[in-house]
């Protein structure tokens, strides 16, 4: 693998998935492929568990390590061609890019959408412009429309934690999968929700689980992430019987970077859990108690955020693995 930005760069998500769960039952059994490698991770925004557990992932497989908070303490950027820097940016993309690949032999890359012009963020200008200038393997850490590796420990942690029995299994039985909006003070990227589609969508069309998404009017993902899931504007109705509630704001498509009003009713707790199959309840995190998700459900037996958080761990090593195998 020399590029993971989606989950278009996978050839078998099955196979990565039993990769990681390989690797969480023996995390050291590949601890000198990455000997005299080195990762480097480039932030243009904050970040808790991609930032460790990636790291952590590089030092299981032998890996050196690089952390740069470009945001903080890089020059400022330019993206831009054609342009006389007369300006605040002190470095091209093209230089700075090119620099890391000579010190790296595996870059990682976060860069939020701005959340001003759809299109910009759509076309993955900052992403794609990185990956051609550096010239090494590319690993996404969130970019503006995806966080890959965030879906991969989201499917990996329902792959490990699925309720469905072997003989329901043989009846064709699958977990109900429902990813839920739920409500915010910002408007938020859509990068989660999109990549979170687009993984499950791939599941389901592979047999692993039935999926649907619950969203307001309005809060609708670009189709192209959605192939094949049921699309609900009833909460109630989306989560009745589901194995997975996997709860997440996004802010609108449609009316990109605005924050839209929303109908009262759309935060997970106690009492919607109760229309459920004792689900499970996921977040990606960070999470904003008792307004995104109540704090009931996040300190009670269904929540498996802390369980998911884990599992970035094996989903990086997993990736980085193939990655490596590749470079040998
Ligand atoms: N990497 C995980 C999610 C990152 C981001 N959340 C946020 O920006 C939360 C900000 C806040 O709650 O103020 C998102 O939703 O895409
Ligand atoms: N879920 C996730 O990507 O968390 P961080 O933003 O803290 O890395």
């Amino acid at each position: 693998m020399k590029l993971f930005s989606s989950v278009s760069d996978v050839q078998d998500i099955k196979q990565l998935v039993a990769s990681a769960l390989a690797l969480k039952a023996n995390p050291y059994a590949y601890g000198d492929l990455g000997k005299n490698k080195t990762l480097g991770l480039v932030f243009m925004n904050p970040s808790l568990r991609t930032r460790l557990s990636t790291q952590k992932a590089a030092l299981n497989l032998g890996m050196n390590v690089m952390v740069m908070n470009m945001d903080k303490e890089g020059w400022a950027l330019e993206t831009q061609d054609g342009i006389i820097m007369n300006g605040t940016t002190v470095e091209h993309i093209r230089e700075a890019a090119a620099v890391m690949g000579e010190y790296c032999d595996i870059l990682g890359l976060r860069s939020f959408p701005k959340l001003q012009n759809r299109e910009e963020d759509y076309n993955e200008e900052f992403f794609n412009k990185f990956v051609k200038f550096c010239g090494v393997p590319v690993v996404s850490l969130e970019s503006a429309t995806r966080h890959p590796l965030q879906s991969l420990a989201d499917l990996v942690t329902i792959t490990e934690t699925n309720p469905i029995s072997a003989e329901e299994k043989a009846n064709g039985k699958v977990p109900k999968v429902v990813l839920a909006w739920a409500p915010h003070i910002k408007p938020l990227p859509q990068a989660v929700p999109n990549s979170f589609a687009e993984w499950m969508s791939r599941a389901q069309a592979e047999g692993m689980l039935d999926f649907t998404i619950a969203q307001p009017e309005g809060f609708e993902l670009e189709e192209s992430f959605t192939t094949g899931a049921k699309i609900s504007h009833n909460l109630d109705e989306a989560i009745t019987d589901a194995d997975y509630v996997y709860v997440k704001n996004w802010s609108s498509y449609k009316e990109y970077g605005k924050l839209l009003d929303f109908p009262e009713g759309w935060m997970m707790n106690n009492e919607k859990l109760k229309l459920t199959n004792n689900a499970k309840v996921m977040h990606c995190l960070p999470v904003r108690r008792d307004l995104e998700l109540a704090s009931e459900i996040l300190d009670g037996p269904n929540s498996l955020v802390i369980h998911e958080a884990g599992n970035r761990l094996w989903s990086a090593q997993a990736v980085l693995k193939a990655m490596l195998e590749e470079l040998k």
